[in-house]
Parts: structure tokens; sequence; C-alpha cells
């Protein structure tokens, strides 16, 4: 049995890794936390009133009165990076979907958990035809190098632009380098037209009431195209993802970068 806190469970991923952690029959959920929680049990909130398990509004205590081997991080950008500090540094192994982390952040926590010998995961989509979606992209980008990213969430979103975005970049990039697109001369009438740009590509940040995950990845070479697109319509598509890092990060003693990894 794998004993698992979830943090920001208040929260709309949170919930749902609370319930599939639940009803999971590997995993057994030993606390849950939120700064922003007013209860002092699970069962408090009607949908979980059979479920009995402390709820915590700050980390210290929760570390103090529960035992967990793995610290799965649904929060905000601002709180990810200490949250997966902590985490090791209490032996709890994370599996963090939270995104906003830093080159320089994601190295750090991956050196500590080096130095402890402890697994983890930092997966910025645990969707896996998101990580699909990503590795095609990377695959294409050879032979296509001309190529924008297009991501389009939920209005509620805080960072922009979406960890996924930013991962599927890095992939592209680690495949075909840095390569200058569009015209050179071009000039913006209007400051942030032709979007963000990473190592030469562009991404674009769509932000709508309605939306939940979508990224397409399109590709232009001579007298053809290429569009590779994905969709999570429900938040349950990330759920497989996640179960599967909680149990992979039982048996690493680094952290992975990326899901693809533990795949
Ligand atoms: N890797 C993946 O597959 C996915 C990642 N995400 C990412 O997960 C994060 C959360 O997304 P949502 O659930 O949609 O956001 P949300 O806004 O619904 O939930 C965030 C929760 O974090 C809590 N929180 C705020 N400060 C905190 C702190 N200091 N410690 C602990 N909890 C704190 C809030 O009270 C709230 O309940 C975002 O960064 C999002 O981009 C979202 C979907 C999939
Ligand atoms: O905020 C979200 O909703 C999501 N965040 C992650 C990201 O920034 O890529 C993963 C997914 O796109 C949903």
């Amino acid at each position: 049995m794998i004993n698992i806190v979830v943090a920001g469970f208040k929260g709309k991923m949170g919930l749902t890794a609370t319930k599939m952690v639940i009803k999971n029959e590997k995993f057994t959920l030993v606390g849950v936390f939120d700064p922003h929680s007013v209860e002092k049990n699970l069962n408090e909130i009607s949908e979980f009133s059979n479920t009995d398990v402390r709820v915590f509004q700050d980390k210290e205590d929760l570390v103090k009165e529960v035992q967990a081997d793995v610290w799965i991080d649904f929060t905000i950008p601002a709180v990810a990076f200490q949250n997966t500090y902590f985490a090791l540094e209490h032996g709890i192994r994370p599996v963090v979907g939270t995104t906003g982390f830093t080159e320089s952040e994601v190295k750090e926590v991956q050196k500590l958990a080096q130095e402890k010998r402890l697994g983890g995961l930092i997966a910025p989509n645990f969707a896996i035809g998101a990580v699909l979606m990503m590795e095609f992209a990377a695959k294409a980008s050879k032979y296509f190098p001309d190529v924008e990213i297009t991501e389009m969430h939920h209005d509620n979103k805080l960072d922009a632009p979406s960890g996924t975005a930013i991962k599927t970049a890095e992939m592209i990039f680690a495949e075909r380098g840095y390569h200058a697109q569009g015209n050179p001369e071009e000039k913006e009438t209007i400051k942030g037209a032709r979007g963000a740009d990473y190592e030469g590509m562009k991404i674009h940040s769509v932000r709508l009431p309605g939306l939940v995950a979508h990224q397409q990845v399109q590709f232009g070479s001579v007298g053809e195209g290429l569009l590779i697109r994905h969709d999570s319509f429900d938040r349950s598509s990330f759920m497989t993802g996640v179960a599967l890092g909680c149990e992979k990060v039982m048996s690493l003693n680094e952290i992975a970068y990326g899901l693809e990894n533990l795949l």
C-alpha cells in the first residue's frame, strides 16, 4: 500500500486526484492539505462523508502527524517549488502536476532528490495523449522545423504559456535546435501579436471560459502542413498518469521531469 497526501485538495485537480486516490486499491489517502480549507476532516465535505481523513491547513502540522510515501501536488505556481522541496526534505516522494517551475528550480529539486535517494516526478501534463502529442511534435520538427504552438485553457489559469507548451517547445528544441522563423523584417503593429518566442518558435496562449486544456502544434513546409492536436475534455484525463506516477516513484531514486520518462 502506498500512503499518499494531496496538496491543493480544494482545487479542481486536487479534488479529482483525491477521489482517484480514494478509489485506487493500491493507495491509502493519509492526509490532505490546502491552506484555503476550513475543515478538520474530509468527512465534513458531503461528497466525502464516508472518508475519515485528516485535513491540514499547514504543511508543518501534516508532516508531524502523518506518515506519507507520496506527495501529490496540484497547487499554484508560486508555491510548487517550495512544496516539492519541503516534501523531499521530509522523505516524501513528490508527484507534481503544478506548473511554473523554472529550469533551475527543476534542477535544484532533482539535486536534492539525488542526495536523499528519493524518487519523484514533475509532469507538466499527466494525460497520455498529451505526452504522445509532445513526442510526435518533437519527431515531426526534425522534418518540419517551422512550427507554432497554440495552447488553449480555461480562463482561471494563472500561468502563460502553459507548462505543456513550454515542455513541448523544449522537446522540439532538443530535436531541431534554434531556428529563426517568419520574415526577419516582420514588425508587430500591436505588441504580442506574434506570441511568445522560444528559440525561434512562437507560442500562443488562449484563455476562454468553457475550455479545459487543449493544445495544437502546427507545422508548415513547402506546399504542405501538419497539425497535431490534443484535447483534455475532462480532468479525469490526467488521472491515469497521476496514478502511474505514484506507483513508479516508489522504485526511483531521482526526479523524472516529464511523464514520458516513466512510460
Ligand atoms: N500536470 C498536469 O497534468 C496538470 C497540471 N495542472 C496544474 O495544476 C495546478 C492546479 O490547477 P487547478 O487545480 O486547476 O487549480 P485550482 O486553482 O483549482 O487549485 C489550486 C489549489 O491550490 C490551493 N493552494 C493555494 N496556495 C496553496 C499552498 N500554499 N499550498 C497548498 N495549496 C495551495 C488553492 O487553495 C486551490 O485549492 C496548476 O498549476 C495547473 O496548471 C492542471 C491540470 C493538469
Ligand atoms: O492549468 C491547467 O488546467 C493545466 N495545466 C497544465 C499546463 O499548464 O500545461 C496541464 C494542462 O494543460 C492543464
